[in-house]
């Protein structure tokens, strides 16, 4: 799914209006709607006391235009403007009427230095203040507000983006930010709501088509896209009844050191779960026997080194190489990898010391493979590009390595981002389970056994991090949070196959369907 920026949400808002010949107030009204059906197919006229809080701009104008809806529909609403600016937008002052023509209890208007509403944590708060307008800080007054909702412990409602949110820098104060249990974001999601440092306002978010011209969606590039199956399943390579194992490739796993031999295990048991065909693992002499004890179906070369590897020979011709889990940083492991760089010219996944040996030589990066994969987590990949600002500046200075050195760099974290070619493709699986030791050698694995299979650098990272991280998500459901292990992450993968032909399940009161916009395949 396309993230769209807040000068394309714009443009798309003004198309619109000019190709459906409609007004913005329309396009409002319909943006209002969207979020009434969703609200009232879960709260089935619940008796629930709903305080919807509006700004002066659009989006408060989106806030209205619930409320009128949610009040003729015999919910119990109270309405407040926030009225932190004189400058009212037309569509507000449109709804602003309408609203007091449907009910006497018109909306209570909030300046600096009233009292602040009483709000208890049965209620639910609709926060319709800021949306993607907000271009400067925000008034300590309605800061105290913000504070005040995240004091009363109220379920928080934030539309189209919690309030306080900008599209394109990280808040300089946390409270200035509307902690929100749930966005309802009109047409697609944000790339703040996927951000390490942006992410704690965003609990779960929802994408509620408002019927945008879908011409515009699908014409439109954008920077950044958020993978789910949908956007994943069209990478799946099928496999023929007459396939043999020489079609699914042979991947090499380079690594290990003494006492760290478990990586490599962890990441060839991952490369076959993937699919492909053989794998073999190069080691120092002490992973021999644990490997072909462990794990039968691997192929061992070793190093003429007892403990670390110092000289990376093979006779056999991969289809892919992941090199790094396990490796450790020795001067003779460095010496080797350098060796190693130069003559590569097989696809490529780095990972861990791999990545570290890149960092302390960094003369090597000009020897890497085009569209070899990077893949740091945030500590690996700040001594590969050095310290960043915040999010933001990370993903600049990512881009512009990845760029440099014609790379993918698949930044690893809640929301793993992989980095190429300029555009970011957000992953949607995984959880806080994986904060467990190997799952990223298990992710260096899939991702090494899809290249041994054919699939493109970007194919194998971004179908690699998703089944992944889905693979996660099925295993904490039998393992919690707290017990599961990289090794379940590899047994899950074939569920998390299975899952990608399971048809994705109708939330319980499904509201009324809008049209699927193209975009969303
Ligand atoms: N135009 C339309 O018909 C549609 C607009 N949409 C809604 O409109 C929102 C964008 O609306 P707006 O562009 O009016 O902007 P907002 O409603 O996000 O902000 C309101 C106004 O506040 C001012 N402002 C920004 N930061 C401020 C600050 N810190 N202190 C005081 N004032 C500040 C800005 O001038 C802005 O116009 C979207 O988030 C979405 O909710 C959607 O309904 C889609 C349809
Ligand atoms: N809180 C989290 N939510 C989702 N995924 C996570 C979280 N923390 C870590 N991960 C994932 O777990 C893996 C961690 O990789 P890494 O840090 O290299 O672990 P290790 O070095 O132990 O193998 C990555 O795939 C990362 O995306
Ligand atoms: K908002």
């Amino acid at each position: 799914m396309k993230i769209f920026s807040k000068e394309q949400i714009y443009e798309g808002d003004r198309l619109t209006i000019k190709k459906q010949n409609i007004s913005s107030a329309d396009l409002m009204e319909r943006a209002g709607i969207s979020l009434f059906n969703w609200l009232d197919a879960r709260l089935q006229g619940a008796p629930v006391p709903i305080l919807v809080f509006c700004g002066i701009g659009n989006n408060g104008g989106n806030g209205l235009v619930l409320a009128r809806h949610l009040i003729t529909h015999g919910y119990n609403v109270k309405t407040f403007i926030v009225d932190f600016s004189d400058k009212r937008s037309q569509d507000f002052l449109i709804n602003y009427e309408r609203l007091k023509g449907t009910t006497k209890d018109w909306p209570i208007s909030i300046h600096d230095g009233d009292d602040l509403p009483l709000i208890s944590d049965q209620d639910i708060i609709v926060d319709a203040i800021f949306g993607v307008g907000l271009n400067r800080p925000i008034s300590n007054w309605v800061v105290n507000l913000f504070k005040h909702f995240k004091a009363s412990k109220a379920l928080t409602v934030s539309v189209d983006i919690p309030s306080g949110l900008f599209t394109d820098r990280v808040p300089k104060h946390e409270d200035a930010v509307v902690f929100s249990s749930l966005i309802l974001s009109f047409q697609t999601p944000k790339l703040a709501f996927f951000l390490p440092e942006t992410s704690k306002y965003v609990d779960q978010w929802e994408a509620l088509d408002i019927g945008i011209d879908t011409q515009y969606l699908q014409d439109t590039e954008t920077e950044a896209h958020i993978l789910g199956k949908l956007d994943v399943l069209p990478m799946y390579k099928q496999r023929g009844k007459f396939s043999h194992k020489g079609e699914f490739g042979h991947a090499l796993i380079i690594g290990g050191s003494y006492g760290k031999i478990g990586a490599v295990q962890l990441a060839s048991r991952a490369v076959l779960a993937s699919g492909a065909g053989l794998v073999t693992a190069f080691t120092p002499k002490c992973g021999y026997i644990p490997l072909q004890a462990a794990f039968p179906e691997a192929m061992v070369i070793t190093d003429l080194d007892e403990e670390k590897i110092t000289n990376i020979d093979f006779n056999i011709k991969p289809t892919s190489i992941g090199i790094g889990v396990g490796l450790g940083t020795d001067e003779k492991t460095l010496d080797a990898f350098e060796t190693f760089l130069k003559s590569n010219t097989v696809p490529l996944v780095i990972d861990a010391d791999g990545l570290n040996s890149l960092s302390k030589n960094n003369k090597l990066l000009k020897y890497l493979k085009e569209d070899s994969i990077l893949t740091p987590h945030p500590k690996e990949l700040e001594r590969l590009i050095g310290a960043w600002e915040d999010d933001f500046d990370k993903l600049k200075k990512t881009k512009a390595f990845a760029k440099k050195y014609k790379v993918l760099v698949l930044i690893k974290g809640a929301n793993s981002i992989a980095v190429y070619q300029d555009k970011l493709y957000i992953n949607s699986t995984g959880n806080p389970g994986l904060a467990t030791a190997g799952s990223g050698d298990v992710l260096t694995g899939v991702i090494t056994g899809l290249l041994a299979q054919g699939y493109t650098a970007l194919e194998a990272t971004c179908f690699g991090m998703y089944l992944h991280g889905k693979s996660a998500d099925i295993a904490i459901e039998f393992k919690g949070y707290q017990s599961l292990i990289a090794s379940d992450v590899i047994s899950y993968l074939g569920q998390a196959y299975l899952d990608l032909f399971e048809l994705a399940e109708k939330p319980s009161a499904a509201p009324k369907q809008e049209p699927k916009s193209k975009n969303e395949k």
